[in-house]
């Protein structure tokens, strides 16, 4: 069977995967025509903003967009349009953790899927392509097929693949031009293999053969899984290793500089942290536990609910560390915090670390004032008022000010908190910061970014985590 030559690509969803992922299909395919779509309208007119106002901040993502939009790069609401169009869709949209109902809590979310899915079955008069895009707990796939082959309109066929998206935020841009590889699980019958390589030409316009790995189906979506939950596992682990070190006087940076110099280990994914944030790595590990205990796999279950739990551990620790060495009490006591996003280089903050800690020492009736440089004031209020739902946002923001700068935020604090590794908190001047703040001024790094000893020599008290002594 002839691979079907693909010339228009539809994508649902223009979020953090579907806008960058398929504005770097549009830029490297010019003779392909690619719609991105989403119902959220005030998302599509940020991405077709003139001033190019994207919705997400992605380092080289304007660049992109800039000079794919309106060429062959269109972004709308008109999604029936843009499927009727396609004769391949990526379906991008959201898999949130279940909030209520069966394996509340854990399992993934599949509504939006299905609408997605059943969408396109109502609205194609062609023969369409659907990959899945989302991450999506093993055998959607076959969901998916049933919903469209029991909707579909005579001579419609629609061949489904498995295409998980492995981009990391921050990074988006050089990923997706140079990715690792590229995965398509695809039913193993020649209608399947033939939809499979329709994608896999589409994909070798930039990534050469070697990198585009086609697999069954099943072992397509369980990967993706699976990636993300040994990623997890190896900060977990680490994180695991710093309260050790901690209570012994090891160093972090040293035990996992000598642990990823064996090359059966390798060096990346071993910073130690305040704990991992991010919409995915929690979310696909609860999918995971949630998988293994339907298959009645409990042993293999509680093995991966472990390096969720360990990184909540992760997260008190740090608090009570604080509180601990503010002389046990918190209350009243002015703490900055450096940092809401739940990495550098990204203006999302979806289970941002920083949220839990900002949260804790709300808790303990601390005041505090943060600063990040990417993240909008309005979501920083949005994440506290989500975190802590029973207090009004008036009482929140009594003890909660949001500043435009370090100095600012340092101000007669008493203690300044790390939460985010933002390229600008390694330039701080530290001798200002130092002279501004309430003595003994007290600095907790949790993503190891400081040199501890230069700035015990300005005066301050510095707590790193993975390392015992606070001097
Ligand atoms: N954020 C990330 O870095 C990564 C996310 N993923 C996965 O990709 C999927 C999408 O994640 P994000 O882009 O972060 O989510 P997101 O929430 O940023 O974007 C999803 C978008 O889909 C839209 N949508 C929902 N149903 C729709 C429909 N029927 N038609 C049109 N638009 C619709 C929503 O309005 C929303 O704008 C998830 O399954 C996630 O696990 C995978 C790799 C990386
Ligand atoms: O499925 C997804 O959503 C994506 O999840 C992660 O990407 P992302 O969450 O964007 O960012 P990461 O760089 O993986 O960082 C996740 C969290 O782990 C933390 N981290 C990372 C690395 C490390 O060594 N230590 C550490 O604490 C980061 O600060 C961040 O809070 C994966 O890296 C991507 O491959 C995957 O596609």
């Amino acid at each position: 069977m002839a691979p079907l030559k693909v010339t228009k690509i539809c994508c649902l969803g223009a979020g953090y995967v579907g806008g960058p992922t398929c504005a770097v299909v549009a830029l490297k395919c010019p003779h392909i025509k690619v719609t991105i779509v989403d119902f959220n309208q005030a998302r599509i007119d940020a991405w077709n903003s003139p001033d190019y106002n994207l919705p997400i901040y992605e380092p080289g993502l304007e660049d992109v967009v800039r000079q794919a939009r309106g060429r062959n790069l269109f972004f709308s609401t008109n999604v029936d349009q843009a499927i009727l169009e396609a004769e391949l869709i990526f379906v991008s949209v959201n898999t949130p953790t279940k909030k209520s109902g069966v394996g509340a809590g854990f399992a993934a979310d599949l509504n939006y899927v299905e609408l997605a899915t059943r969408q396109i079955a109502r609205v194609s008069t062609s023969s369409k392509i659907v990959v899945e895009k989302s991450t999506v707990p093993c055998r959607t796939a076959e969901s998916m097929r049933t919903i469209l082959e029991a909707n579909s309109k005579p001579g419609c066929r629609f061949d489904i693949l498995s295409n998980p998206e492995f981009l990391a935020e921050g990074t988006a841009i050089q990923d997706l031009f140079a990715p690792d590889r590229v995965l398509i699980g695809s039913l193993q019958t020649p209608e399947g293999k033939s939809a499979c390589e329709s994608l896999v030409e589409v994909y070798n316009n930039w990534v050469p053969k070697q990198k585009i790995f086609t697999v069954g189906l099943w072992s397509s979506e369980l990967s993706k899984l699976a990636a993300n939950a040994m990623l997890a596992q190896r900060i977990s682990s680490i994180n695991a290793l710093s309260a050790i070190c901690e209570a012994t006087g090891a160093n972090i940076d040293e035990v996992s500089n000598a642990v990823g110099m064996d090359s059966r280990v390798g060096p990346k994914f071993l910073r130690a942290s305040v704990g991992f944030g991010g919409s995915c790595f929690q979310k696909d590990i609860l999918n995971l536990v949630y998988l293994s205990e339907s298959l009645h796999l409990p042993e293999v279950a509680a093995y991966w609910r472990q390096v969720v739990e360990m990184n909540d551990y992760q997260k008190r620790r740090f608090s009570k560390r604080v509180v601990d060495t503010l002389f046990n009490t918190i209350t009243g006591k002015r703490i900055a915090v450096l940092g809401f996003a739940f990495k550098a280089d990204t203006g999302d903050t979806r289970e941002s670390a920083a949220i839990t800690l900002i949260r804790d020492f709300q808790a303990e009736r601390a005041r505090i004032s943060i600063y990040d440089p990417k993240v909008e004031e309005s979501q920083i209020w949005q994440d506290l008022q989500e975190a802590s739902p029973t207090v009004p946002l008036v009482d929140i923001q009594k003890n909660v000010t949001i500043t435009h700068s370090v100095l600012e935020a340092t101000r007669d604090v008493e203690a300044v908190i790390i939460a985010t590794e933002w390229r600008e908190f390694k330039l701080i001047d530290w001798h200002a910061v130092y002279a501004q703040m309430s003595k003994p001024a007290f600095l907790f790094d949790g993503r190891l970014l400081v040199n501890p000893d230069e700035l015990r020599q300005i005066g301050f008290r510095v707590s790193v985590i993975g390392r015992g002594e606070t001097l």
